[in-house]
């Protein structure tokens, strides 16, 4: 049996009195980099926060690590980092992870180690309300690294990143599965699938496919994966 992270079966979550998720199943595995992929409104930011654990679900299982999501035995053990930053503005970006560092009881070294991995270690100083938002997603990005979970939600962890840092991002996301950790990486860029071992593509609350990029390149027939996601819409809507 496959060893899971991640599991969703039969997931339907109702906002807003819309069924935004009508009806979703997924498995992710462990130590794997999976993106997950769609336009603006499809469903992305609802299917994490119910893998994270703090959506209301109108029916179906969400199962992490082997637990309910948002147990308190996955705490410390599931990284969540929302499109929000949800770090606080009037602290220096030092200032912010030292606090979380002693919140969540992970060492102080750990902190100047977060802060090279995100690329702010000549921003430590900086006041984190005047970072711009793609900083200021680092500084939360680097607070989820203090406690090295197993598993990793990022929401849009790359909008507003420049390509070297997107690329440095998405080396370091590899590097984490590498190690054993489980990346959930949402995106509305459609070139960040390459970047990825797994693609869920997602459109009006559900998967239009689930594979790995060279996949669903050979199952479209298309080159870059704007092109393979409209066929896939396509298909889909048929
Ligand atoms: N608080 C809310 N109340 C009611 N409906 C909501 C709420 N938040 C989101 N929705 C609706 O749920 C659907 C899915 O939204 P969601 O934020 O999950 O999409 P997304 O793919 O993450 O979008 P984006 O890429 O723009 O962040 C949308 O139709 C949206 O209008």
């Amino acid at each position: 049996m496959m060893n899971l992270a991640i599991e969703v079966q039969g997931l339907r979550v109702v906002r807003g009195g819309n069924p935004v998720i009508p009806g979703l199943d997924v498995q992710i595995p462990r130590g794997s980099v999976t993106g997950l992929l769609g336009p603006s409104g499809c469903g992305k930011t609802t299917l994490i926060r119910s893998i994270a654990g703090v959506q209301v679900v109108k029916a179906g299982t969400v199962t992490v690590l082997g637990e309910p999501a948002g147990s308190p035995t996955n705490r410390g053990r599931v990284g969540y980092v929302t499109q929000a930053s949800s770090v606080y503005s009037d602290l220096t970006v030092r200032q912010n992870l030292d606090y979380f560092a002693a919140i969540y009881g992970a060492a102080q070294s750990s902190v100047e180690r977060v802060l090279e991995e995100v690329g702010l270690a000549d921003r430590g100083d900086s006041l984190t309300g005047q970072l711009s938002g793609g900083q200021r997603t680092r500084v939360s990005l680097a607070a989820a690294l203090l406690t090295d979970p197993e598993v990793y939600l990022l929401d849009e962890p790359t909008v507003g990143l420049d390509p070297v840092l997107r690329r440095d991002l998405w080396q370091l996301f590899n590097r984490l599965a590498d190690e054993g950790r489980t990346l959930l990486v949402s995106s509305h860029v459609m070139d960040e699938a390459e970047r990825c071992h797994q693609v869920l593509l997602m459109r009006d609350g559900g998967l239009i496919a689930h594979g790995s990029p060279d996949e669903l390149r050979a199952q479209t027939g298309a080159d870059d994966f704007e092109q393979a996601f409209l066929t896939l819409a396509e298909r889909s809507a048929a």
